[in-house]
């Protein structure tokens, strides 16, 4: 039983978490990390309240119900007389087990919450330092470790009165017993024996009723834990995988977007792109440019289908991309987002991340085309370990990797937000080397969303993004001598504001 139960719990914990990874990007940010914290302690709690105490529910209810069957046997009156404890009993334990589905809720929110809080300010361990804010994060740490422990002592305090009260229903229910059993037994209705078989039944009939009432209320608690689980297993995500058709590995074609309206679900009330008609053909390079909030890295979503449009659509081939399974979509871009994230492996994993076909030849081609040089300067070469806690690359050698992640799955387009930008000269050289190789050998759609010139000036195509829609596109070398155009009044303000900054650059 044991056993069985920890498979369970085992399958239902990944079953949660790969319903929480299939969610949307949205979802993923505000609450799946908190949920994923919560999710063994959840599951934890409800397998156990299941599996402990099923079979002592189990033995509980049979042995009731053969004592009451014996005692019925041996005096109807004195049985019924006994059962009357039955129905306050149950409805106390009704009440009680709602109770503690409803607080055991609660403290699994609560318990969330400070691990949320702890990891979150744990991460940040250098903002906090720097901001002399351990006092202040501690105060917020014993606050919600006071929430918890109220939310104990309530559970304590009805515990208490349940049990205590039930306890004194049964012990009553006993003294009645002895009372009325005296008086018939004076009268010569029942023998001596009669009523000592009866008060030992009683007693196991009593301890039976309580085993029951303990399973019920521990699974209440069990459900309440287990809610949050459940709501994420039903839970739809917005693009959900695995609807729509395949797309063809061979196929390849240009991405329209046609009169594409967009807000963020979470942020209704803004229009972030007010109809973009844009066609990007294959096999080219476009940089999208615009003031900070245009709306660039929101094109890339959409393209990725982290989200879709509000109106209109986006098309590759002439098909609009909703009509293909996200993930052959997926497989068909590759992404490098401007703070590259390694996990916890080799740097050869990390390029391989998402690739899992890729030979060790695949991993060595993506690290050169990337400018992955300096990989093999390292103590194991491709195998050294990188990533979470491991913080001995600078972010210029982290987002060429990125790079090599992105390139190792051949893509058909690869989509580069900012992914410079937070680099300093040298490494955005190094960074931009490399994404002009790939512009240039490789025949790969590239979008790039950039500030910086030098990003923007490697792509065969500019589009300029203006208050959610296209203002302007052009080639590169026209658009910035043209006299009066919109792109080279952003480029002036880049450029003052690159020459302006050139102090404050961080990498390598
Ligand atoms: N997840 C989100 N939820 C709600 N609003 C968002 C979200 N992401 C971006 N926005 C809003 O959408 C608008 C466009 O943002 P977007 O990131 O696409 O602009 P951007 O041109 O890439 O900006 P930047 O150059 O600063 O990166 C902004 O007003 C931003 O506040």
């Amino acid at each position: 039983m044991r056993l069985s139960g920890q498979k369970i719990i085992a399958r239902v914990r990944t079953a949660a978490y790969t319903a929480s990874l299939r969610q949307e990007p949205e979802f993923a940010d505000r609450s799946a990390g908190d949920i994923v914290s919560r999710l063994s302690v959840d599951t934890g709690i409800l397998g156990e309240s299941v599996t402990n105490n099923l079979s002592d529910g189990l033995r509980a209810l049979v042995t009731a119900t053969v004592g009451v069957g014996a005692m019925l046997w041996i005096s109807a009156k004195l049985t019924l007389l006994m059962l009357c404890v039955v129905p306050p009993v149950s409805l106390g334990a009704v009440f009680y087990g709602r109770y503690l589905r409803k607080l055991s809720n609660m403290t699994q929110d609560a318990v969330g919450e400070m691990s949320k809080t702890a990891e979150e300010k744990l991460n940040a361990f250098k903002t906090v330092t720097a901001y002399n804010a351990q006092p202040l994060e501690s105060r917020l740490f014993e606050n919600k470790v006071d929430g918890i422990f109220q939310l104990a002592k309530k559970e304590a305090y009805m515990t208490g009165l349940f049990w205590g009260l039930s306890g004194l229903t049964g012990n009553l229910a006993m003294l009645s017993l002895l009372g009325y059993g005296g008086s018939l037994v004076s009268r010569g209705e029942i023998t001596v024996g009669d009523l000592t078989s009866l008060l030992v039944y009683s007693a196991y009939v009593g301890g039976s009723v309580s085993g029951l009432t303990r399973f019920f209320t521990d699974l209440m608690r069990g459900v309440g834990a287990g809610a949050r689980v459940f709501w994420l297993l039903d839970r739809e995500s917005h693009i959900p995988l695995n609807v729509g058709k395949p797309l063809e590995h061979w196929r390849n074609g240009d991405i329209r977007f046609e009169g594409v309206r967009f807000r963020y679900p979470t942020r209704r009330e803004v229009e972030v792109l007010r109809g973009v008609d844009l066609t990007i053909r294959r096999g080219t390079s476009v940089a999208l440019v615009g003031a900070s909030g245009s709306g660039k890295t929101s094109i890339q979503q959409l393209i990725e289908r982290f989200y879709d449009p509000s109106e209109g659509q986006v098309t590759f081939d002439g098909e609009d991309i909703r009509t293909f399974t996200p993930e052959s979509w997926r497989a068909r871009i590759g992404v490098v987002f401007q703070d590259p994230i390694l996990f916890n492996g080799t740097v050869a994993e990390n390029i391989a991340y998402g690739s899992p076909d890729a030979t060790r030849e695949d991993i060595e081609n993506a690290a050169r085309e990337a400018n992955c040089d300096f990989v093999y300067s390292l103590p194991q070469g491709l195998d050294t370990m990188s990533g979470f806690g491991k913080a001995s690359l600078s972010g210029g050698q982290r987002q060429r990797i990125s790079i090599a992640r992105a390139l190792v799955r051949r893509p058909t387009i690869l989509l580069l937000d900012e992914a410079t930008s937070a680099l300093d000269s040298h490494s955005e050289d190094a960074v931009n080397a490399a994404i002009g190789g790939i512009i240039r050998e490789r025949n790969i759609t590239v979008i790039i969303a950039a500030h910086r010139l030098s990003s923007v000036a490697r792509a065969e195509r500019v589009v300029v993004l203006e208050d959610g829609r296209v203002s302007e596109e052009g080639r590169y070398d026209i658009l910035s001598r043209k006299e009066g155009s919109r792109f080279r009044a952003l480029m002036a303000a880049q450029l003052l504001l690159e020459k302006t900054s050139t102090a404050d650059v961080p990498e390598e």
